[in-house]
């Protein structure tokens, strides 16, 4: 990890103030430093470009910061180019975003029309099935948007298709029907991932298969961890091609998996098997969100 790999603060800048020695221009509170640098890579360290981590002072800023995050990226984005296209995530935190921004005034300066929305994994449950992704995403913000609304591209469950490995073929297909020329899926504006503590994304776990697959963007997994087992996800490679990928995760629970992560390391359940959280890239940009706790893992400068 080179040393431009800063980590910066996002604490309450009346606070910053206060830096290191009270006073001083630490862009922190607590004392804590303005910038921490992640931890030294093993040998062969990532290059550090367009990687950039920020740290929260809890679940809660999180949240509202990075459902503004998403709000201004699609902003922006359709400023360039429609449609957009974004890829959600499940877990505690990739739907306390979507709340966030359904909160967020900002809601409303989206084209919602002029948006995709694709998943990055899916519990391969019944339509309507409190826990699937779809369903706890369409009661954070997608129910709550004017019609006609975004695009919405669910992963399907065994109401829809009843064998596993067809449904993840046929969201194969999904993605590849909307993408440009001969690309397998669309160009996606921001890719957002949940972050497990043992360093899964998506449904990609530590030690299994799925993390491997290269020839494909979506894998079926019969035997998650977490459950339930059954699961639908895109590949890495699929995930990789996201121009900009959000690694966003709260608590002291995740430290462990995102200080592996950062190094390139072994998940800190699974060992000898990496933190596939670790092999992930955006195009242009990979971003770190996380709270003071889940950074428990980082060391100051
Ligand atoms: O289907 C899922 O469960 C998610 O897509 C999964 O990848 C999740 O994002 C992580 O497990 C983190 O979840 P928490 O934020 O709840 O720990």
């Amino acid at each position: 990890m080179s040393n431009d790999d800063a980590v910066k603060n996002t604490e309450d800048p009346a606070e910053g103030s206060k830096g290191p020695g009270g006073g001083g221009t630490g862009a922190a509170a607590g004392g804590a430093e303005a910038t921490m640098r992640r931890p030294e890579a093993a040998a062969g360290a990532e290059t550090a470009a367009g990687r950039m981590v920020v740290v929260h002072p809890d679940a809660d800023l999180l949240a509202r910061a990075a459902g503004t995050r998403l709000l201004l990226t699609l902003l922006d984005a359709q400023s360039v180019r429609r449609p957009v296209h974004v890829a959600l995530t499940g877990g505690s935190i990739g739907i306390a975003l979507l709340k966030a921004a359904a909160e967020d005034p900002l809601v409303r300066a989206v084209d919602w029309t002029g948006v995709h929305l694709w998943w990055g994994d899916e519990r391969y449950l019944r339509t309507g099935d409190n826990d699937r992704n779809e369903t706890q995403a369409r009661d954070a913000l997608i129910d709550g948007l004017p019609a006609p609304g975004p695009h919405v591209h669910p992963m399907p469950g065994p109401d829809r298709l009843p064998d596993l490995a067809g449904a993840a073929r046929a969201y194969a297909d999904d993605l590849a029907a909307h993408a440009g020329g001969d690309e397998p899926l669309p160009d996606m504006v921001v890719t957002i991932l949940g972050v497990g503590p043992d360093g899964h994304v998506a449904s990609l776990f530590p030690g299994k298969k799925s993390v491997e697959v290269e020839d494909a963007t979506t894998v079926a997994e019969t035997d998650s961890p977490k459950p339930p087992p059954e699961r639908i996800s895109l590949t890495l490679r699929a995930i990789n091609t996201s121009r900009q990928v959000w690694l966003v995760a709260a608590g002291e629970g995740k430290a462990a998996a995102v200080g592996a992560a950062l190094t390139g390391g072994e998940s800190p359940e699974v060992p000898g098997a990496v933190a596939p959280a670790g092999l992930v890239r955006g195009r242009d940009r990979t971003l770190w969100l996380l709270d003071t706790a889940a950074a428990g893992g980082l060391v100051p400068e």
